[in-house]
């Protein structure tokens, strides 16, 4: 057996983190990327921060946002983890002195070993689908064998992922984790209860034939 965990992103009302908790997820995401449809202001943040139980993963994401707003958001949202999900480069995400993960949009001609490698600091690599000119949630898988069998970091796989294509996925590339915004939607930036309840319990059960 195998425990793979689940993060729920692009959460935007309280209740639809509650589900995500409900249905066993270990981690929340929050978008600080205002061009986002799932973009939270720093209110609805700390609203839904103030209504969770404990033992939840609070993860803020930032899109090349600069160093001082999110600074800023930080002194007001006490969130446990970052997720750089542009193109920052390892010395921006350090000069936050938090714990981060950061985002690849993976492409067949890259180097994905070393574009891990590139970010020591990160506590795990978000390895997220390419598409030009959009910095994630595009709601689109990639080919997950661009995925290296061994790579310096923990692996959480996102992009396009569903209840119904994640079992193939974890059976593939074997991630430490999974994320998921758009395939647990009923319409942008609102959650479907049943949907997270079918994705976490699909990443449970592979993982229990692992
Ligand atoms: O969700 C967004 O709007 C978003 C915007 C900018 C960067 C990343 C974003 N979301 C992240 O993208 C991946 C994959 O999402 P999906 O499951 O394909 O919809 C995931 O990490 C989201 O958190």
């Amino acid at each position: 057996m195998s425990v793979v965990r689940s993060k729920i992103c692009g959460i935007t009302r309280l209740e639809d983190a509650l589900a995500a908790v409900a249905a066993g997820a270990d981690a929340i995401g929050l978008v600080f990327y205002a061009r986002s449809p799932r973009a939270v202001s720093v209110q609805q943040a700390q609203a839904i921060l103030a209504g969770l139980p404990p033992f939840v993963t609070t993860v803020g994401l930032f899109v090349d946002m600069p160093q001082h707003e999110i600074e800023a958001v930080l002194a007001a949202v006490p969130l446990d983890l970052l997720q750089f999900h542009g193109n920052e480069r390892a010395a921006d995400c350090d000069a936050l002195a938090r714990p981060y993960i950061k985002a690849l949009r993976v492409r067949a001609e890259d180097d994905v070993a070393a574009l891990v490698d590139a970010y020591p600091g990160a506590r795990a690599v978000l390895l997220d689908t390419y598409v030009d000119g959009v910095p994630g949630g595009t709601g689109q898988a990639f080919d997950w064998a661009l995925v290296p069998a061994v790579l310096s970091k923990p692996v959480i796989l996102a992009g396009g992922l569903t209840a119904d294509n994640v079992p193939a996925a974890i059976t593939q590339v074997r991630p430490y984790a999974v994320d998921v915004s758009g395939g647990v939607e009923a319409s942008k930036g609102i959650k479907d209860a049943a949907k997270v309840k079918d994705f976490v319990r699909a990443v449970r059960a592979v993982g229990e034939l692992m």
